[in-house]
């Protein structure tokens, strides 16, 4: 595990954004795995701007998103299609056939799921997966007590999810209470993973998750085990780590 410590947020974000422009262009058919949450979205940002100055080419690329919401429409704010449409797909030069998210509205959860699964086969697996942290651990929706032998799944989201993610809408009782989500194995199966974390309230989350023991009950701390992760913090979220 290569761990690099930014001085702050922004340039967290450049750094993230440096690897996955390399990824894009050393293979320019490279198939990511993308994530949501506020963390990459400095990420995003640089990504859109490389696009704008340098050219960087999404024409080719294929991407996979880690998880959705259950039960929201793709045209709700607050649906992760939403959210990556804004934050990356209209600014770049990505075919609509190429990205793929989870169907947050389908009526045969489990077909939906294995049809997921098998396309990320059909691609070729994910080169580069991008991750961010829950507060209590969790990677994609994977909630604490996770198995590590699952595949894309629908989740119970954790009270602490739903708490921590009831900023994005008007009341905690509109937070959907499922999600779809790529599991643990699947995420395991990328060839290289980014973990990416930033500010204080992820410190201790970040310490145990690449310091501490592998347990379900931290679903990040399974990373320990993928031979190909680059975790990029930011001072604030490196704070309580004792190997730095
Ligand atoms: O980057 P944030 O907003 O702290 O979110 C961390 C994690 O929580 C989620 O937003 C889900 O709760 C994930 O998508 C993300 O990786």
């Amino acid at each position: 595990m290569k761990i690099y410590v930014e001085d702050n947020y922004q340039k967290l974000s450049k750094k993230a954004a440096y690897i996955l422009a390399s990824q894009i262009r050393l293979k320019p058919d490279s198939v990511l795995g993308l994530a949501t949450g506020d963390t990459p979205l400095g990420m995003y940002r640089e990504l859109v701007a490389m696009h704008q100055r340098e050219d960087l080419d999404f024409r080719e690329i294929k991407t996979f998103n880690l998880d959705e919401y259950y039960g929201l429409e793709k045209e709700n704010p607050q649906s992760y299609h939403y959210y990556m449409m804004e934050n990356l797909f209209k600014h770049v030069n990505i075919r609509k056939e190429n990205i793929h998210i989870p169907d947050g509205e389908a009526s045969d959860i489990e077909e939906a799921c294995s049809r997921y699964e098998g396309l990320i086969r059909q691609a070729g697996g994910i080169d580069l997966q991008v991750l961010g942290i829950g507060r209590n651990g969790h990677i994609g929706f994977n909630e604490p007590d996770v198995k590590f032998e699952a595949t894309t799944h629908l989740v119970h989201l954790d009270a602490d999810t739903i708490q921590a993610n009831a900023r994005f809408f008007d009341s905690i009782d509109k937070v959907p209470t499922q999600a779809i989500s790529m599991g643990i194995k699947t995420i395991m199966q990328a060839k290289k993973i980014v973990l990416l974390a930033s500010g204080h309230e992820k410190r201790e989350i970040v310490q145990k998750a690449l310091e501490g023991k592998i347990l379900p009950e931290l679903p990040a701390s399974v990373l320990q085990l993928h031979n190909d992760v680059v975790v990029i913090l930011d001072q604030k979220a490196a704070g309580e780590l004792k190997e730095i």
